[in-house]
């Protein structure tokens, strides 16, 4: 869902809409009455707050219950910076936001390899220590914390009234949200939304899952210490209560309310919870007479669990469905077929290594799996331009094979070797750095994005636009038209250039089977491993298929093929391996793989005597 909602028009959509929020916020101070506006202003601090932990949620799918303790330290160090050093506000407020992700970084290098919710627990934690590291520092002030931070000043104006201050935000938060819409709709964004939707397959295309989720985190805690700076120029004053559990669970409501993932929500939602807090304000004294802070927060709980029960997309997310009942849906295309019959070389590229050079080396791997010895004693090579062939019955462990030549499982003992460097136990985007990748015997579609995003994901590691340069865009933007424009080429060699806006969620069994191989192709690997590609394919795209794989080992290209269409990888191969129990039981041309016995045993499971001898067990693998 958050996905979803992050890779929705609204969110990439038209510069226009930005133009429209600021004229909306250069606007408000000037119709709204005075209290709205200094809400205003506060909603207005939050909201850059709210804008990195919606990334961090939406994004990195890792949820921050300490964005307080970046904004604490983004203030403490402008407060200590601009009262006791005299730093001018903006180098301080570089330094400030600076530290914020530092810190952020120092927390999440440990943290973000591990699974699980470490991070939100390790953040909870950081709130409680900055808040008690405050509250002891003398340094800081201690529990009275750091005075006399001047409002701010450019070209000799103060910005000390609520509107001024308003007016001066209003961009810096429009900045913000450029930013993130940015980084959302480029290269990083779109690899972490594939992260999301399957990591395994994200990590085999060469996204670098905690590499881009420690980015997202660093990037969040920076717009975290952003707002600390932007509130301690507007109140002067910070204390310790500015790390407090209460408002990281206020930055929470706001991404949430908004709509996780969804930079415009976090906005809308600081704006709904800074006037939601005004009317508990008013509200729960006359409830509970002499009620403090806390009821206050069980009156955040109550929304936060009634916005997850009934509003799971947020405001952000409602917005979505109604627009989407008003737009046109749209129009089912049909697929095309591979039109080339010829077997002329495809994704031929300078630097592959020559036909007939080892790529990859697998050497007495072992897997083990509890009692089930999965894979067991298997050597074999794989050569440049060759097609490969890798069968055996069900359980053979063909597809546990793969797993670990990509890095998917670590070998219980054995080595593979790919272009001459160890890659066993290495993470999948190792083994896509190196040029090879591979599909997936139980589809691994993003499903958050169309078709043509998923080849788009197949470019990650053709793209170079990195945190900085794409929320920048501007240097990014040629790359990503590239980007754009490659996908095409990749989608109509499997025939799918018709369904290329589709969601690729809706496309059918067969053809999202056709998107991951162009998907994958769209790395141009030196060494494909395609799991079952033909399962769920008509008898026309079977051809293609063929046709396809023929052409790219013309091209150069290593092609391991897991299949169970005997017919047919007995057809394409150069080589086949068979897999029986998990032990390599022959090797060698398809001819000589046809006709040994142990294949036939294999296949029909009987004994290996018994089918040499028997004739129509011979005739059932063989085909005659
Ligand atoms: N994660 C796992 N945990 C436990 N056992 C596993 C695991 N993965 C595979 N196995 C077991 O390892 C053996 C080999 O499985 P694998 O999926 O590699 O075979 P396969 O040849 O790909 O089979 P199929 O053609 O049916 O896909 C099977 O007995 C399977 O049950």
């Amino acid at each position: 869902m958050a996905t979803r909602l992050l890779r929705g028009p609204l969110l990439r959509g038209p510069l226009w809409s930005f133009a429209l929020l600021a004229v909306v916020l250069a606007v408000f101070p000037l119709v709204a009455p005075d209290d709205a506006v200094n809400v205003g202003v506060y909603a207005l601090i939050y909201s850059l707050a709210a804008i990195g932990l919606s990334l961090l949620m939406g994004l990195a799918g890792q949820v921050s219950l300490g964005q307080a303790a970046f904004f604490a330290v983004g203030a403490y160090t402008q407060a200590v910076l601009v009262t006791r050093y005299s730093v001018p506000m903006v180098p301080a407020a570089v330094a400030a936001v600076g530290l914020a992700m530092l810190v952020a970084l120092l927390v999440g290098l440990p943290l973000l390899r591990l699974r699980g919710h470490y991070l939100a627990l390790a953040t909870l934690g950081l709130g409680i220590i900055v808040t008690v590291a405050a509250t002891e520092s003398e340094y800081l002030g201690a529990t009275s914390g750091i005075y006399g931070v001047p409002k701010p000043e450019f070209g000799g104006r103060r910005y000390d009234s609520a509107a001024e201050y308003f007016w001066l935000l209003a961009p810096v938060v429009v900045a913000a949200l450029l930013l993130a819409r940015n980084v959302v709709a480029g290269r990083i964004g779109r690899a972490l939304g594939a992260i999301n939707d399957s990591e395994v397959a994200a990590e085999c295309l060469g996204a670098d899952t905690f590499r881009l989720r420690l980015q997202v985190f660093v990037l969040s805690a920076g717009y975290a210490g952003l707002a600390g700076v932007a509130y301690v120029h507007w109140i002067t004053v910070v204390n310790p209560g500015a790390a407090n559990f209460s408002l990281s669970v206020e930055f929470l409501l706001m991404a949430v309310l908004g709509g996780i993932g969804s930079v415009w929500g976090a906005v809308l939602g600081a704006f709904a919870v800074e006037f939601l807090d005004e009317g508990l304000h008013d509200l729960i004294p006359k409830i509970v007479p002499d009620a403090v802070g806390e009821v206050e927060l069980i009156g955040f709980g109550i929304v936060l669990t009634a916005v997850i029960l009934f509003l799971p997309g947020g405001i952000h997310g409602l917005f979505r469905r109604l627009l989407d009942r008003v737009r046109p849906g749209a129009a089912p295309a049909a697929a095309s077929t591979v039109d080339d019959s010829d077997e002329t070389p495809l994704l031929a590229r300078d630097g592959r290594p020559a036909p007939g050079t080892t790529l990859l080396e697998v050497e007495h791997l072992v897997r083990r799996f509890g009692g089930v010895v999965a894979v067991d004693d298997v050597s074999f090579e794989v050569r440049a331009g060759e097609i490969f062939g890798l069968i055996g019955p069900n359980g053979a462990g063909k597809t546990t094979c793969f797993n670990i030549v990509s890095g998917v499982l670590t070998p219980s003992t054995g080595t593979v070797r790919l272009k001459g460097e160890r890659i066993d136990g290495r993470k999948p985007h190792v083994f896509a750095r190196a040029r090879a990748t591979r599909t997936f015997q139980n589809l691994q579609i993003f499903r958050s994005t169309t078709v043509r995003g998923n080849v788009a994901v197949g470019r990650h590691l053709r793209g170079r636009a990195g945190l900085a340069r794409g929320a920048l865009v501007l240097p990014a933007r040629a790359e990503e038209r590239a980007i754009h424009r490659s996908t095409d080429d990749f989608l109509s060699l499997v025939g799918l250039s018709e369904v290329a806006d589709r969601p690729a969620g809706d496309l059918p069994f067969g053809q999202q089977r056709l998107l991951e191989i162009a998907r994958a192709l769209a790395l141009e690997p030196d060494l494909l491993l395609l799991d079952e590609p033909m399962a769920g394919l008509s008898g026309g795209e079977r051809r293609d298929l063929a046709r396809l794989l023929r052409r790219l080992r013309a091209g150069g290209m290593a092609i391991v093929l897991v299949e169970h269409d005997v017919e047919a990888v007995l057809a394409l191969a150069d080589r086949v391996a068979v897999l029986d129990d998990g032990r390599l039981i022959a090797l060698g041309d398809p001819a000589a793989v046809r006709h040994d016995p142990a294949v036939v045993a294999a296949y029909l499971g009987i004994e290996e005597e018994q089918a040499a001898v028997d004739p129509v067990a011979r005739s059932v693998v063989q085909g005659d």
